[in-house]
């Protein structure tokens, strides 16, 4: 069974603007990237897998659910880490993990053991009895983490957990959702605007730009088939580009790097004769995996920072 299976998935907000257009996706089990760029739909998306949203079309299971019709039963089995902070500032961790522990119907020694359990996850047990208020941005996200993960789901939906943090604390939170993601055999939906961020801890992908689906694959999939040649030359780098087009190898520009997509072994070979019937200088040939990154690039997306978001649009 697929853990979130969509068909024709739509979401049309008032004033014109279609937040998700015809999604059709099936996703298995597994650490799943929601990647796309500001107004792509994730939000939307997410809010509808729980059932807070109805969708204006199309059709939609969670864990074999329909959020619309079971959103309970959906919300028994799933957790959710919302994006924005949404925390009571004069409470503690442990109280507040408690509480929504409670809410979700664990009785109060269970919802307390729970809550300890699940703060002691995401590395916050010592600080568990302080005031959220006087907690960092990295110790708020994870008491989010924590209510999420405190009622034992199936699966945790988790909206831009990086959000607002630095390099270091991005990375703390990502590996932290990657070992939930194998250590509790629990399936999490990552969301996140920056898809080389994700790409790293995620066994699959799903790339929405406004509102419509990019791509959905396992990661292994985008990238296993998609080895890349990277050729450069130290002069006549023009003759190069005319001659493999000529052949008709497909050429992307890197700086003064060609990136030719290696669909078979023979573009090897013929990279090598046409640079040496061409006499040019050789400075390099290699052969690298793609970057999943690169496999979303568009002619409107350019540069090394772009490159790391997923589209570009915002969904109108
Ligand atoms: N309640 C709403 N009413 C009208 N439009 C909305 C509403 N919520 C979201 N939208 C619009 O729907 C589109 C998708 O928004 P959504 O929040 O789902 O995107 P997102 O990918 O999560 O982006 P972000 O990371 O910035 O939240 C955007 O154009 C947004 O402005």
């Amino acid at each position: 069974m697929a853990l979130i299976e969509t068909r024709a998935l739509t979401k049309r907000y008032g004033g014109g603007v279609t937040a998700l257009s015809e999604l059709t996706l099936a996703v298995e089990p597994g650490i799943i990237g929601l990647v796309g760029a500001n107004g792509a739909g994730k939000s939307t998306f997410i809010k509808i897998m729980l059932g807070l949203l109805q969708p204006s079309g199309g059709e939609l299971r969670v864990l074999g659910l329909d959020p619309t019709t079971q959103s309970v039963q959906v919300r028994q089995r799933v957790g959710y880490m919302p994006e924005h902070d949404c925390l009571p500032s004069e409470t503690s961790a442990a109280e507040y993990v408690t509480h929504l522990a409670r809410m979700s119907g664990l009785p109060a020694n269970a919802a307390r053991e729970r809550a300890s359990e699940a703060l002691r996850h995401v590395g916050l047990y010592e600080e568990r009895y302080r005031q959220i208020g006087g907690y960092s941005t990295g110790m708020k996200q994870r008491v989010k983490l924590a209510q999420a993960l405190a009622h034992d789901p199936d699966l945790l939906l988790l909206d831009e957990p990086t959000n607002g943090l630095d390099p270091a604390g991005r990375d703390a939170m990502l590996e932290l959702v990657h070992r939930i993601g194998t250590e509790f055999g629990i399936s999490i939906v990552v969301c996140s605007h920056l898809l080389g961020e994700v790409e790293r801890i995620c066994t699959s992908l799903i790339a929405i730009d406004g509102g419509k689906l990019l791509r959905s694959a396992t990661v292994s999939d985008m990238t296993t088939s998609r080895d890349v040649l990277t050729v450069e030359v130290s002069e006549g780098v023009e003759q190069l580009v005319a001659r493999l087009a000529e052949q008709g190898l497909p050429v992307t520009r890197d700086g003064h790097a060609l990136m030719v997509p290696m669909d078979s072994d023979e573009v090897y070979d013929r990279i090598l004769i046409a640079v040496a019937e061409l006499d040019l200088p050789l400075h390099r040939l290699d052969q690298r995996r793609h970057r999943v990154a690169e496999l979303f690039q568009t002619p409107s997306v350019t540069g090394p920072a772009a490159a790391q978001e997923v589209g570009h649009g915002a969904a109108n």
